[in-house]
């Protein structure tokens, strides 16, 4: 459909210098929202859209540079700034009609009641981390805009600035902002922004041509002091579309392009931000973005939706319960003493002291770290008194016949990138199993198949959160069970022999 709103946003684009090939058609539904789709074959190295660096929305450009300065504010949260801002002054704004294409928030969990993110991300790789954001986010309001309202100087109207817009204008640049340069640092790049996403097959990207220097006092940092919860990298590229048909299109764009693609002037202009074509796309396709590529927690959190089958995505396994499971199994002593040695074999989890962690693979596949710290929990008093003692002497410097006491498989693996599955004996397959079990009951007592019949009914559209936390609950507990196959699969006989030939043919390889 051709809407008023994308009429409306196609003149503010003409108006402002923005440019995009006539081979693109946007479409606006009222259920998904705006998206991009090819009117003809588009080819690869086309550059299909050209958006000015002045008219992105960013805390250099905007009115409220001023204020958001003076109140030393930088970065995610100047942005947000930015936009309430923007938004306050209405039809008198710069961007008016720009910010009439954006909806009123991003549905990320962000932005969901804490009831709604205890009941349908409980397990899940989301629950702690949007629970701590909804803190996080509410302690940044009060510390830092609140305090601006009462600021006689900058008159800011109390509506357009409480902590509900404030989520709102969080959830935006989330899900919408563009890296942009060093000079303008974060920011919202209209028209890049409609363009959706593809995870690993996206057919354009956001280029920005070398950075610019727009002005003298460049000297004056805001573009890395973040905050919040996007991630610079992962929100490198977007995408949109209307459907304003193609002579609509030419009537209403004095910019649109009367080729299919806008030229390539081939001198870099610092000015421009650019959309290209990295791949052939055909007549009638969607046109997507990449966003990064990320597991569909990550997509959830930053986005608002989630991928079916997406390769990047993962479970994590906490450190603590692997360390609750050794416990039961031994005692507080023996948990800790076989940490302390896996450290000082130099293991680490991911993550941060606080919390750390082991990541499954989107094909059940451990983390090397967890499975060498079972094994290294699981080995008997014996052997582990010989790891220990070998490797403090193999520290003190006394290496020679003492090294042969290290323990073969560890050893490899640490040194060497032997294959994980010489450390994946009887005893460290049921370490794993144990582990998806006690991961997978932090979903609750329903089955998986619960969850599937579930998803089968939800509407992605009209029940938008159910359906991408079903979907994110099952994908995981899909790995959990990829898990269980990876432990259940047989396994090779573990001696050094073996060991020692598959270092061997591991190097040829390479
Ligand atoms: C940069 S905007 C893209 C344009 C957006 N569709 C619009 O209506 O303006 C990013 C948002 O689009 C939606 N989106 C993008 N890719 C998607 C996908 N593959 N599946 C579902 N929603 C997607 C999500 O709501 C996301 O937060």
């Amino acid at each position: 459909m051709a809407t008023r709103r994308l009429r409306a946003f196609k003149r503010w684009m003409s108006s402002n210098g923005f440019e995009w090939s006539n081979a693109l058609e946007f479409v606006d539904t009222p259920e998904e929202g705006i998206s991009v789709r090819a009117l003809c074959q588009l080819k690869e190295g086309d550059i299909v859209a050209k958006m000015p660096k002045e008219a992105c929305l960013t805390v250099r450009t905007s009115g409220a540079r001023q204020i958001i300065e003076d109140a030393g504010l930088s970065g995610y949260l100047g942005l947000a700034v930015a936009i309430m801002y923007e938004r306050s002054l209405g039809e008198e704004s710069p961007w008016a009609g720009y910010l009439q294409v954006l909806p009123k928030q991003e549905c990320v969990p962000l932005v969901w009641t804490l009831n709604e993110v205890d009941e349908l991300l409980h397990g899940t790789e989301l629950h702690q981390t949007v629970q701590e954001d909804k803190a996080l986010i509410c302690e940044d309001w009060k510390e830092n805009i609140f305090p601006l309202l009462d600021s006689a100087p900058s008159r800011l109207n109390p509506t357009f600035f409480g902590i509900e817009q404030y989520f709102a204008a969080k959830s935006l640049i989330s899900s919408r902002g563009f890296e942009i340069d060093d000079f303008h640092g974060f920011g919202m790049v209209p028209l890049a922004d409609l363009f959706n996403h593809k995870t690993g097959a996206e057919d354009v990207h956001f280029t920005a041509s070398s950075n610019s220097v727009a002005d003298d006092d460049v000297d004056d940092d805001n573009s890395n002091n973040d905050e919040g919860i996007a991630d610079e990298e992962a929100l490198a590229e977007k995408s949109s579309t209307d459907t304003t048909d193609l002579d609509a299109a030419h009537v209403e764009n004095g910019n649109a392009s009367d080729t299919d693609c806008l030229s390539d002037t081939g001198d870099d202009d610092p000015s421009m931000l650019e959309m290209i074509v990295v791949k052939d796309v055909s007549s009638g396709a969607e046109v997507f973005n990449t966003y990064g590529l990320m597991g569909n927690a990550a997509l959830l959190h930053r986005y608002g939706f989630t991928e079916q089958d997406n390769p990047y995505d993962i479970v994590n396994i906490d450190l603590e319960m692997v360390i609750q499971w050794c416990s039961s199994l031994f005692s507080d002593r023996h948990s800790r003493s076989r940490v302390s040695l896996w450290r000082r074999l130099g293991y680490s989890a991911c993550g941060d002291q606080n919390s750390e962690y082991f990541e499954i693979s989107f094909e059940g596949e451990p983390q090397t770290e967890l499975m060498v710290l079972l094994y290294v929990m699981l080995l008997p008093d014996n052997a582990y008194h010989m790891l220990d003692l070998s490797l403090s002497v193999a520290r003190s410097g006394h290496e020679s016949s003492d090294a042969n006491l290290l323990d073969d498989n560890i050893f490899a693996i640490k040194s060497c990138n032997v294959s994980k599955r010489s450390l994946l004996t009887k005893k460290v397959r049921d370490g794993l199993l144990a582990l998806a079990d006690t991961r997978e009951g932090l979903y609750g007592l329903e089955p998986i198949e619960d969850d599937i019949a579930r998803l089968g009914k939800c509407s992605s559209v009209k029940e938008r959160k159910l359906y991408h936390s079903l979907m994110l609950r099952m994908c995981e507990r899909r790995i959990l069970q990829r898990l269980r196959h990876y432990a259940s699969e047989p396994f090779e006989i573990n001696n050094h022999s073996s060991s020692r030939k598959k270092l061997k043919s591991t190097k040829r390889k390479r």
